[in-house]
């Protein structure tokens, strides 16, 4: 661990360390400062996170991995979680078997118990990782003086309690409370039934979350919910469920003591979007996905490396946890010579750090040195092997496999293009590259002769796209 802090910090050398010690006074000036706050329900949140508070924010496992539009929201709880406040992340195994209608236009598939099963784990592990690394990361800039006392993240599943509970129950205990006129008026549920309609089911999703914010509270004091700015409207459900079932019990119980009947509080983020205003997080209209299997950390790399000069200082800002001071010295480097891509360079740097650890991080930026500048004469086979060997543009092969095959069939079997017809259109072009060596032929196989010491191939489609065959 010690050394791949030390290995953190040669990479971050590129920071000054003045300002690597700060204390947070409120995390909600250090939120705004960073762009990180849409709307609060009430001003008072902010006397209320002076002192220590429980706060959670919850994502529903709509699939195994979670994706970088996923990152906000966990890096406000990280944000949080450093500033010595108790943090919940709540993973939906029964909020994500309903569906929720918000930022919709039309009904979520079903999903199955097993298919729902494997998505809770697959998030719950990233979730515990993305903290891991996020102290880790932190410790490399922000040291609170006097050192702040930080609790464990805690990540539930709301299937811990409802798994177990009763239809009746929930209507009498938590159905029972709510209006029908207020659940109506959620924009969720209004842009539904003015296109389309909406099922019962997700017209119920907003009592299943406003549940779990009760409980939360109930059982662990939580206060605070975080969420997109998609998610106000079950935010509200939550506080108006809270505030009405503590009327009840004091109306049947008389006044209970005052701890238990703080104000509680909602607070949303912006929507991130990408420069030409769509949802962030997609690329060529695909998701860009924390699941090193899924996305490539390369590509997921490249993602940020790329993102224009016009995104990248609210990404760094919300993205990374380097201080403030550090991201103004950078982008002023980065405008005295925008070629050089430095902000967008140290953005990819962080977020992959971030998401994928210090070690894979270097591996990642040894591979692009590896596909984009130095001749691939100066590498043995198994070294780019072994920087390869996890990712998802590498395959282990036996000559026999491709001995006879034509390249355009090999590049459209590796997902290099869409079909051989694109390859051989590429190789038209003159745009594909085997080793380094142009190929205009597309019916050529792949030749021996090019190998790099009798075992690799490094295929390439234009700058970007690149297909490593190892050779057994
Ligand atoms: N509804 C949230 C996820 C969520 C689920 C349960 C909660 O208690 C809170 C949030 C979303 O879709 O993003």
């Amino acid at each position: 661990m010690r050394a791949l802090f030390r290995a953190a910090r040669a990479s971050s050398r590129l920071f000054s360390t003045s300002h690597a010690s700060r204390q947070h006074q409120n995390v909600l000036d250090e939120l705004e400062a960073r762009g990180f706050v849409a709307a609060v329900t009430s001003p008072t949140i902010r006397q209320h996170v002076n002192s220590p508070s429980c706060i959670y924010s919850g994502v529903d496992p709509s699939a195994p991995s979670l994706h970088v539009g996923n990152l906000l929201p966990l890096m406000g709880l990280l944000h949080f979680h450093l500033a010595g406040h108790e943090v919940i992340a709540l993973v939906g195994g029964a909020t994500g078997s309903i569906g929720d209608p918000s930022g919709r236009s039309s009904e979520r598939p079903i999903l199955s118990a097993e298919q729902l099963k494997t998505n809770v784990e697959g998030i719950t592990g990233q979730i515990g990782k993305f903290f891991a690394r996020g102290e880790e990361l932190a410790s490399l800039f922000v040291e609170a003086k006097p050192p702040v006392k930080r609790h464990p993240v805690k990540v539930l599943n709301n299937l811990e309690w409802f798994g177990q509970m009763s239809l009746l129950d929930f209507l009498r205990g938590t159905g029972k409370q709510a209006r029908v006129s207020a659940m109506l008026s959620k924009e969720s549920v209004k842009s539904r039934l003015a296109d389309g309609g909406i099922s019962f089911t997700e017209f119920s999703y907003q009592l299943l979350q406003a549940h779990d914010f009760s409980v939360l509270n109930q059982e662990y004091g939580c206060r605070i919910q975080l969420g997109g700015s998609d998610q106000w409207g079950n935010i509200v459900a939550g506080i108006d469920l809270i505030n009405r079932q503590r009327k009840t019990l004091n109306a049947e119980e008389g006044p209970i003591e005052s701890e238990s009947q703080d104000e509680v509080f909602g607070m949303t983020l912006p929507l991130l979007t990408t420069a030409s205003g769509e949802k962030f997080g997609k690329s060529a209209g695909n998701a860009v996905w924390l699941d090193a299997c899924k996305t490539s950390v390369s590509d997921l790399y490249q993602f940020f490396y790329r993102q224009p000069d016009s995104m990248v200082e609210v990404y760094l800002k919300t993205l990374t946890l380097l201080p403030l001071a550090t991201i103004e010295e950078t982008l002023a480097r980065h405008r005295e010579r925008p070629q050089e891509r430095i902000a967008q360079r140290v953005l990819a740097e962080q977020v992959t750090h971030l998401i994928h650890g210090e070690d894979v991080l270097q591996k990642c930026l040894r591979a692009a040195e590896l596909l984009f500048n130095t001749p691939l004469s100066q590498y043995r086979s198994e070294e780019i092997a072994h920087v390869f060997a996890t990712d998802t543009r590498f395959k282990t092969v036996s000559w026999n496999d491709i001995e006879s095959i034509p390249l355009r069939k090999i590049m459209a079997t590796y997902g290099l293009t869409a079909s051989s017809s694109a390859a051989a259109k590429a190789c038209a072009e003159g745009a594909v590259s085997v080793n380094g060596a142009k190929v205009l032929d597309h019916k050529s196989c792949l030749d021996k002769t090019l190998m790099l010491d009798d075992h690799l191939f490094i295929l390439k489609l234009g700058k970007k796209d690149q297909f490593i065959l190892y050779v057994e």
